[in-house]
């Protein structure tokens, strides 16, 4: 089956300077592939050139068998962008219902998103009221309302508890079970262990495109952080050889 989401040769310029080097990479359908590396490495520029909000210096990004940004994308992709985008003066439930009927879904789903995101016990509480976790997962539940068959999540978990991002890991899971395809970004290493698939990015290059069991069989080592961190030096010393 096609890939939901297909880069080719993509270059990025920001501000001047090269974000983005010639990125290669695909993202299989109904799988949660994982984006991690460093701060600044590059991975919320390629997901904003997976969602079609980023101006693009060359290559290409295929989403659903369309170019990255198509009309006909916008309720096939969901995003979450790192500052939470929900209404301070409406509550959890409002937002939430609000953003279902721009995806032309209604209060029943609306409210299946607030409880999917361990909300309900807030649901009628005003989002400028709501600790940062919270109004982060308030902004989660706007971004998955829509039912999208592509979910970008730039730091989903970020300001959560274990236990919480335990359920939003599982909530993930069952998604990609169903069909959905989720792009997670994530600083946690811990957290690459969860996913089906890791995409590892670093200084805008690709290290690695791999199933959490063969970046570990790659490196020799069983601890994704540490197997990360030969993977990045060994790009180093053949960078510098
Ligand atoms: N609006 C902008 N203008 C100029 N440069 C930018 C802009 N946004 C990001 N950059 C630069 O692009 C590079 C990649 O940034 P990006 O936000 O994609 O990294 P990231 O891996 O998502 O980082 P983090 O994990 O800290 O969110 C960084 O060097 C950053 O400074």
């Amino acid at each position: 089956m096609e890939d939901a989401v297909s880069v080719r040769d993509l270059v990025v310029d920001r501000g001047g300077r090269r974000v983005l080097h010639g990125i290669s990479c695909a993202v299989p359908r109904g799988t949660v592939t994982g984006l991690l590396g460093p701060s600044g490495s590059g991975k919320t520029t390629l997901m904003r050139a997976v969602v079609g909000v980023q101006t693009v210096g060359g290559g290409t990004v295929h989403v659903l068998g369309e170019p990255a940004g198509s009309t006909g994308l916008r309720r096939r992709v969901g995003y979450l962008t790192q500052a939470p985008s929900v209404y301070a003066d409406l509550t959890v439930r409002e937002n939430a219902r609000y953003f279902a009927v721009l995806q032309g879904r209604g209060r029943a789903e609306a409210d299946r998103a607030v409880t999917d995101v361990g909300l309900a016990g807030a649901a009628d509480q005003l989002v400028g009221t709501l600790s940062g976790g919270q109004r982060s997962r308030a902004s989660l539940a706007c971004a998955l309302v829509g039912e999208p068959e592509l979910v970008v999540l730039d730091e989903p978990t970020v300001g959560q508890d274990p236990v919480l991002r335990a359920d939003l890991w599982a909530r993930f899971h069952a998604m990609a079970a169903a069909g959905t395809t989720l792009l997670v970004s994530s600083h946690v290493m811990d957290e690459a262990a969860r996913c089906d698939r890791l995409l590892l990015i670093r200084e805008g290059r690709l290290v690695a495109d791999d199933t959490p069991a063969a970046v570990r069989a790659a490196t020799g080592v069983d601890d994704l952080e540490e197997a990360f961190l030969r993977l990045i030096r060994g790009g180093e010393s053949e960078a510098t050889s």
